[in-house]
């Protein structure tokens, strides 16, 4: 088995033909070997461009980044990209391919013979939780989002590259299938150990999965590289305190429902379109969405039983 890389980006910048101002300006950080680092920020501030910039699918205007100190400038891309597992939100996977087809692309790419290709399918089926009798034959359309997302982490394993690229590879997914894939590639982690940095807007996800976590800003500025329990402990400046806080907030409202309020009286008779069992967050988006300071909140058979404002909502955070 090939041993991790580190990676070390050096002063890495990227500006788009036609754009005034780079998408990632002269960011450095080095992941060590062997660590899974979460590039985390606002949307647009340039992760997936710095992700990129790895695999050469995007190409540095200037600055270097090295893997176990050798510039990707001076690779040939087709074997840097072979060094290189990406997983990317929808998995990418070939729909007129079997599971098996789809994982043993880069073997076959690299002229492995039929049985080795075929004893790594089946490990790495293994790896990800997919029994080969059961799935190996399926195609993509015929597996749930999270089974494909496990699938495309398979593949990206498939040749043993040293390190993985990983960009918002559980976005897609519903809540309990995204916690649940996370700890499972945590544990794959433990077992393989591949240099990994991970894309995510989610402060959560980043805390879970992040030995280190980057925060970025516009421009891929570098606000803070730090443990996930410095990053919460000791946010750097404000903006990452906000940024860290805020997110945390919001995702607090999505643990309660109206439910648990006490709430106003119902006044008027317009007819209610939250329910007792709608999260404090959907209530929010519902005030902010129709401009209204009340609305009506009636429970699951339908009966208006109380009305909630933004005040309420507020107090109970
Ligand atoms: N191919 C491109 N050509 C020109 N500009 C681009 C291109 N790709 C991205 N950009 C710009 O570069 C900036 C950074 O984009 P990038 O996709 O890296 O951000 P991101 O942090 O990954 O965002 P998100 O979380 O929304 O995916 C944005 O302003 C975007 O509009």
């Amino acid at each position: 088995m090939q041993s991790a890389a580190d990676i070390v980006f050096d002063a890495a910048t990227k500006t788009y033909a036609g754009s005034a101002e780079p998408a990632v300006d002269a960011l450095s950080l080095t992941v060590p070997a062997g660590e899974i680092c979460v590039l985390l920020g606002a949307s647009g501030c340039g992760k997936t461009t710095a992700l990129t910039l790895v695999n050469r699918l995007t190409e540095l205007t200037s600055g270097d980044i090295r893997i176990d100190g050798r510039s990707i400038r001076e690779q040939d891309v087709i074997e840097l990209r072979r060094s290189i597992g990406y997983v990317i939100q929808q998995a990418g996977l070939f729909p007129h391919m079997t599971i098996e087809e789809n994982i043993a692309t880069v073997p076959q790419v690299l002229g492995w013979k039929r049985s080795r290709t075929a004893d790594r399918v089946r490990e790495l089926l293994e790896l990800v939780g997919l029994p080969h009798k059961e799935y190996a034959g399926r195609y993509p359309a015929q597996l749930s989002g999270g089974q494909r997302q496990r699938v495309g982490i398979a593949r990206a394993l498939a040749a043993d590259p040293p390190i993985m690229l990983m960009d918002e590879p559980f976005g897609a997914l519903d809540p309990v299938t995204r916690e649940h894939m996370q700890d499972e590639f945590l544990r794959l982690h433990e077992q393989v150990r591949k240099t990994t940095l991970f894309v995510s807007h989610d402060i959560d996800e980043a805390v879970r999965m992040g030995d280190r976590v980057a925060i970025l800003a516009k421009g891929g500025r570098l606000l803070q590289y730090d443990s996930p329990e410095r990053i919460l402990r000791e946010p750097a400046d404000d903006y990452v305190a906000r940024f860290v806080g805020m997110d945390r907030g919001l995702k607090a409202l999505t643990l309660r429902s109206l439910g648990e309020l006490k709430l106003d009286p119902a006044t008027g008779d317009d007819e209610a379109s939250l329910r007792t069992g709608d999260t404090l967050r959907t209530a929010l988006s519902a005030l902010l969405a129709g401009g209204a300071e009340r609305l009506p909140v009636a429970d699951e058979s339908g009966r208006t039983v109380g009305s909630v404002t933004v005040d309420l909502i507020r107090e109970a955070a």
